[in-house]
């Protein structure tokens, strides 16, 4: 079973405001795309990464992933950094796309993301039980209580057959789903999940950074 890896990477990080690419910033002094390719590539089951850059920044990603990786410019928003990434692969039996800012994601999680796509599923999204109660906020600022039950927030890596991951892109065209199972649902596919971690929590804020650079230290 060939495994190829694309890693969205040409995020701003905005939310994280460190001035420079998301996915260049350090956690406990690796960057954390570096973590994210080396997590991957721990799981022992990936053949080939695909990570997709800032085109203002490919050499500085190119500096920091291992020279097995190949880094590719990215799009405007994650769905078409994505699509950048999908067009950068060969020949794969599965697709993974995995967030830079996911770096602490176990392989474990990798492997049995990819054995699920392996054994006939489509779609396969790692993702954990939502843990606090649940609220949806109307336009006049009123709050109503969300049954919790079954709901799961849903991380990365995502495992795909190539080709239902490259028809789901082809057909998103004003679709900005907030992640690549979305698109493949929205074309009438079935998405599954396995169990995911909490360390493969995303960096999105000043505080997830903190709390990764502690993890990584622990570990
Ligand atoms: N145009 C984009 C936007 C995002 N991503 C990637 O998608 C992943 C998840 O996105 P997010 O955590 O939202 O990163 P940013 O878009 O960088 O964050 P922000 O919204 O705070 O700017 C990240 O690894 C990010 O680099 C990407 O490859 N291309
Ligand atoms: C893909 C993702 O990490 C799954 O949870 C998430 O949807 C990315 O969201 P973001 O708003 O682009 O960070």
């Amino acid at each position: 079973m060939r495994v190829a890896a694309v890693v969205p990477a040409a995020g701003s990080g905005e939310r994280l405001g460190a001035g420079l690419p998301k996915a260049l910033v350090e956690v406990a002094g690796v960057a954390m795309v570096t973590r994210a390719v080396d997590g991957l590539l721990a799981s022992g089951i990936v053949d080939d990464v695909i990570v997709v850059a800032p085109a203002e920044h490919l050499e500085a990603m190119r500096a920091v992933v291992p020279t097995t990786a190949r880094v590719v410019p990215g799009g405007h928003d994650r769905v078409a950094s994505v699509a950048c990434g999908l067009q950068a692969i060969g020949c794969a039996d599965v697709v993974l796309v995995h967030d830079a800012a996911r770096c602490l994601c176990p392989p474990e999680v990798v492997r049995a993301v990819a054995k699920a796509v392996g054994d006939g599923h489509v779609a396969v999204v790692p993702a954990i039980p939502v843990a606090d109660t649940v609220r949806r906020a109307d336009a006049e600022g009123r709050v109503v209580l969300v049954d919790r039950t079954g709901l799961l927030a849903v991380q990365t890596p995502q495992g795909f057959d190539p080709a239902v991951l490259r028809r789901a892109h082809e057909a998103a065209g004003d679709n900005r789903a907030t992640d690549d199972a979305g698109l493949v649902e929205a074309i009438g596919a079935e998405v599954v999940t396995v169990p995911g971690d909490p360390r493969a929590f995303k960096v999105t804020s000043p505080l997830d950074l903190a709390m990764a650079d502690a993890l990584a230290r622990l570990t």
